[in-house]
Parts: C-alpha cells; sequence; structure tokens
C-alpha cells in the first residue's frame, strides 16, 4: 500500500509495536502521536515512526488508517475527540485496549464515512514505553476483532490486511463476550498477582527473609505485578461487573481450600491439584494468547570460566534478546546445559543459528 499513511495514537509498548510491525509490511508513512513528547521523540529516533504529529488532530487527519493506543479509560476520550475530528473519508480506526465494552460503546463514526473496529492484541508484556517494542511482539498471538453487524467484511479484511506484519491470528469477538474471557484470563489474574505481593510486603518479616527467598514459583506467578499500574488500574475500572463476580467466585473457591486444610482432607486436596494441572496441561504451551508462551533452547556448555558471557554475547552482539536463562544440571557425557528463554520463534531459530556458527550445540526440548 503505496502512498498510505497510518496514525498511532500512544507510543508506548504496543503502539510502538503496532507501528513496527505495520512497517514490515507496507510502505505507508507512520505518524506518532502522544501526550508524552519525551515517547514521541524516542519512537521517532528509533525508527518507529516517520513523523511525530504536533496534534491528535493534525495527526490524524490524513490517515488511512488510525491506531489508538493508549489506556483505555483514555482510548474513549481519544475516540470522543476523533469524532469531533476531520478524518479521511474511508479511512479505519481501531484501538489495541485491554477491554471492549465501554470502547466500542463510544465509537460511532458513521457520520464521518469512517470505520470504528474495536481490537485487542492479546500477547503483551510486563514491560511499558517504546523503547520495549517489538514487531514479533504479537506473532501467533490471539488479536481479537470486535466487528459490529453493521461492519462490511471488506472493512475487517483491509484492517487484517494492514496488520497482517503481526503475524497474529485474528479472532472476531462480541465485545462483551471478549471483556468476559479477558476478564478470566487476563484481567482477574493481575489482582491476584498483586494480592500475593501485597502479601508479603505486608507480612513485614523484619529480616526480609521471604522477599530474599521469593524465588522460581513465587516470581513466575507475580511476574505480571511489574506492569504498568496506570494500565491495570483502568482496565479494572472497565471490567467492573465482571470482575466483581470473579472475585465472588474466588472467595468460594478460597473458602473451598480453607475448609480442606482445616479437615487436613488429604483426598480432595490431591484431588484439587491434580485436576487443576491436567487443565493447566491441556492448555496450548507454544502459542500466545491466554497464556504467554516462551520459546527454550538448550545450548551444551563446557565447563570453562566465561562461557555464559560469550554465549549472551553473542546473541547481544546480533540484537537477540532472552528473557531468561537457566544453567540446567550437568549430564554424565557433557559439562553443562543451558537453557535459554527467547520471547518468539523467529528468535529462537536466529539464536541458534548464530550460536551454532559459533560452534556450540543446540537443541529443542523433547
Ligand atoms: N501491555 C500489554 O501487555 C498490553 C497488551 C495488549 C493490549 N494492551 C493495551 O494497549 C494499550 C497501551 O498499553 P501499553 O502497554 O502500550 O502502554 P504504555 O504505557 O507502554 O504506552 C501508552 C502510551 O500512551 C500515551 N498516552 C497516554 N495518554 C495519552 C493521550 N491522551 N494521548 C496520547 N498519548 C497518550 C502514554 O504517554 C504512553 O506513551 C492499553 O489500552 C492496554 O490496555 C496492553
Ligand atoms: O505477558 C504479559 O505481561 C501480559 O500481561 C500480557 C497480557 C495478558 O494478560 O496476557 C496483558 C494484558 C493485555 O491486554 C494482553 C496480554
Amino acid at each position: 500500500m503505496a502512498n498510505k499513511k497510518v496514525c498511532v495514537i500512544g507510543m508506548g509498548l504496543i503502539g510502538g509495536s503496532i507501528a513496527l510491525a505495520i512497517k514490515k509490511e507496507h510502505h505507508a508513512e507512520i505518524t506518532g502521536v502522544d501526550v508524552d513528547k519525551n515517547q514521541l521523540r524516542l519512537a521517532k529516533s528509533l525508527g518507529v515512526i516517520d513523523v511525530c504529529a504536533e496534534s491528535l488532530e493534525a495527526g490524524a487527519k490524513e490517515a488511512d488508517l488510525v491506531v489508538v493506543a493508549v489506556p483505555v479509560t483514555k482510548t474513549v476520550n481519544i475516540l470522543e475527540k476523533l469524532q469531533q475530528a476531520e478524518l479521511k473519508q474511508g479511512a479505519i480506526v481501531t484501538d489495541v485496549g485491554s477491554t471492549k465494552q465501554q470502547i466500542c460503546a463510544s465509537a460511532d463514526f458513521s457520520e464521518q464515512g469512517v470505520t470504528f473496529i474495536g481490537g485487542h492484541p492479546m500477547a503483551g508484556s510486563h514491560k511499558s514505553g517504546v523503547q520495549a517494542a517489538k514487531p514479533h511482539l504479537f506473532e501467533n498471538a490471539y488479536y481479537v476483532l470486535t466487528p459490529t453487524n453493521g461492519t462490511g467484511m471488506n472493512r475487517v479484511i483491509q484492517l487484517q490486511n494492514w496488520l497482517k506484519g503481526t503475524s497474529a491470528r485474528f479472532i472476531e469477538m462480541a465485545p462483551q463476550r471478549h471483556d468476559q474471557v479477558a476478564g478470566l484470563i487476563s484481567h482477574f489474574p493481575h489482582i491476584i498477582a498483586a494480592g500475593l505481593v501485597h502479601q508479603v510486603r505486608d507480612a513485614g518479616e523484619k529480616d526480609g527473609m521471604a522477599s530474599q527467598l521469593a524465588a522460581g514459583g513465587f516470581r513466575d506467578i507475580t511476574r505480571i505485578a511489574s506492569a504498568n499500574p496506570i494500565m491495570w488500574r483502568d482496565i479494572l475500572l472497565q471490567n467492573k461487573e465482571m470482575l466483581l463476580q470473579l472475585l465472588e467466585d474466588w472467595k468460594i473457591q478460597m473458602n473451598k481450600m480453607e475448609l480442606l486444610i482445616e479437615e487436613e482432607d488429604s483426598e480432595n486436596i490431591l484431588h484439587y491439584f491434580s485436576e487443576a494441572k491436567s487443565f493447566r496441561d491441556t492448555l496450548p504451551v507454544r502459542e500466545k494468547g491466554a497464556l504467554q508462551s516462551f520459546y527454550d533452547l538448550f545450548v551444551d556448555v563446557p565447563d570453562h570460566p566465561g562461557v555464559i558471557s560469550d554465549v549472551t554475547g553473542i546473541l547481544a552482539k546480533n540484537n537477540i534478546s532472552i528473557i531468561n536463562i537457566r544453567i540446567m544440571e550437568t549430564r554424565e557425557d557433557i559439562t553443562g546445559v543451558l537453557q535459554l528463554t527467547f520471547r518468539s520463534e523467529t528468535d529462537r531459530e536466529e539464536g541458534s543459528r548464530f550460536l551454532q556458527q559459533s560452534l556450540y550445540d543446540t537443541y529443542l526440548a523433547e
């Protein structure tokens, strides 16, 4: 799509990643808008956008596609402003918000000859800001679109075409259904993660031992508590009814567990964990979406000082980031195994290639 224009409002993690994904597939000029001028300048210097807009209205005016990527309460304000603004006839406006009902209810562009289609790429990170943006952030993730009955099929296809570079899997859903599902698998777990962190903090242990020992499991289950608090405050406020219902269900579940422990009901405690394990084990592991997925690579390493920094150095030199590294127990025939965790299949493949070029043996699990 040559000579086309895209406007991305909100130059953070998601806006930046969408802009990069669009750049991969289209020769469009991308204009960025952000209230934080530093983020906007950074986006320009990183090559995420081509132009910094002076204002929301100026940025959106000539755009064929407008993507709103700000916290969800701000999304509603911005959509209202866009409805008062001059937009290009036939443009598509979309958003990336983690909630859909209030946003979609606030978007009526019919008088402007513009189509609004709500969207939510169901992958992300606890990091914020354009510096964390990646073109492949949504690779293999579900990308929910919420067209209404009146949205032409060709408009949905056009939007999917714009977003082709995300390599995401599009799925259509009604806004209400989206908020139910996202509440269950994303919004509510966030409350629990933050709650667990509060529980440790409030225990107020003087020797700080619990924080010091908080390792593996605790860090895994609470990673998302490090996410942007403004983003999550807004999500909770917009999905109020569903979250209140889920809190009620949770209390019932915890009361049940309280009783089982009180009664030392070993059979049913075992049953509770076994059932959870069976269900958890059936969830897709190599796909993003409801659950974040990671891509592991195993590397045989000799027992030699500096080997870890050599491996990480090779990856860093080639701009491949890893999100975790673990030294696994030594096997008899070789001296050590490093488990490297990548964010995407592409990163893992590239990482493996560069390490093999440096004569490391790499392999996947199983
Ligand atoms: N982070 C995730 O994992 C994730 C995943 C999918 C969807 N989302 C959704 O994406 C949206 C953006 O999240 P993010 O993680 O990119 O946040 P972020 O904090 O990285 O970026 C948000 C950006 O929006 C800007 N902004 C705020 N108000 C603005 C306004 N009125 N006008 C212009 N710019 C404004 C901020 O300055 C910031 O640069 C949210 O709606 C969130 O629910 C987030
Ligand atoms: O991986 C993370 O850090 C996320 O929290 C990503 C996550 C999620 O809950 O899965 C968070 C909010 C978004 O709306 C979509 C994805």
